[in-house]
């Protein structure tokens, strides 16, 4: 039995707004440099989403570098009291994210196709070489009630593709949309995003988006690219968090996406 609730009731459908979920590999990542269990995840979880954070992150690697097997479970158990907020775990299906997601049934299933201690994802699916391995466990995620993403580089062509395999959302791939900000190429490169959106909006798919997303970054994507139902950020908002605390940081994350206005 499934102590989440259902993914249905989650997104922007009812925000109005792009949903905010905080990542939390980097509160781990600390926490993991010594024996003593600060900063603590859960706490983290706690602060973030009592300053109004819509959801939670995590990207349990093999390696264990920063997010544990037991910060999964402990995460789960501290969602059940927050029956509103959407858990969202990512990682490689083939790897070890599927038994995470048969012991917690987190509402999405971020799909990530990195390797064994990659160093961080750097691109998206190849959906006509991956899409046969793919299907079952997408079908298995369904069968459990978990939502299915899937990690994508913003080609416009292959959002069909991720329809076709059975995709509920697909996750956009944003480093080179964030290594292009406020450079000559920003607004070409984030038209790229807004055509990929537009495809996976016109073949029914849902959109989220992440990677190297911050606080400068987030509203010129998010007036542009179109129907982004989620955004996940971590790195920046954790570097944001040391600095300001992590009440006035997720307060500025949501001011940067108020600033887009509702999403269409
Ligand atoms: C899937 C994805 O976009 C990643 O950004 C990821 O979750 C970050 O992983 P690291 O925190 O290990 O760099
Ligand atoms: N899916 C992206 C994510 O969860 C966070 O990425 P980043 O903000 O740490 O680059």
């Amino acid at each position: 039995m499934n102590p989440l609730v259902a993914p249905e009731s989650h997104g922007p459908e009812s925000l109005g707004r792009t949903a905010l979920s905080v990542n939390l590999n980097k509160v781990a990542l600390l926490r993991n440099t010594r024996h003593l269990g600060i900063p603590s995840v859960t706490r983290a979880a706690t602060l973030v989403l009592e300053a109004g954070a819509d959801g939670i992150t995590v990207h349990p690697r093999p390696d264990e570098r920063h997010i544990r097997a037991h910060d999964v479970h402990d995460l789960a158990a501290l969602l059940t009291a927050w029956p509103q907020v959407e858990y969202n775990i990512e990682g490689n299906p083939q790897h070890n994210l599927m038994d995470f997601v048969r012991a917690v049934r987190p509402h999405q299933a971020t799909f990530v196709p990195d390797s064994v201690g990659q160093f961080t994802s750097d691109h998206g699916y190849d959906l006509k070489r991956d899409a046969q391995a793919l299907r079952p466990l997408i079908d298995e995620c369904h069968t459990l009630g978990v939502r299915v993403s899937l990690f994508m580089d913003p080609d416009p062509a292959a959002m069909a593709l991720a329809r076709d395999v059975g995709a509920d959302r697909v996750e956009l791939y944003t480093e080179s949309y964030a290594s292009a900000f406020g450079t000559p190429r920003e607004a070409e490169v984030r038209a790229g995003f807004a055509a990929a959106a537009r495809a996976a909006l016109a073949v029914g798919l849902g959109v989220n988006a992440g990677h190297d997303l911050n606080r400068d970054n987030l509203t010129a994507f998010l007036r542009e690219v179109p129907g982004v139902s989620e955004v996940s950020i971590g790195h920046a908002l954790i570097a944001d968090a040391l600095e300001l605390g992590y009440a006035e940081t997720i307060r500025g994350y949501l001011k940067a996406i108020h600033a887009a206005g509702p999403q269409r």
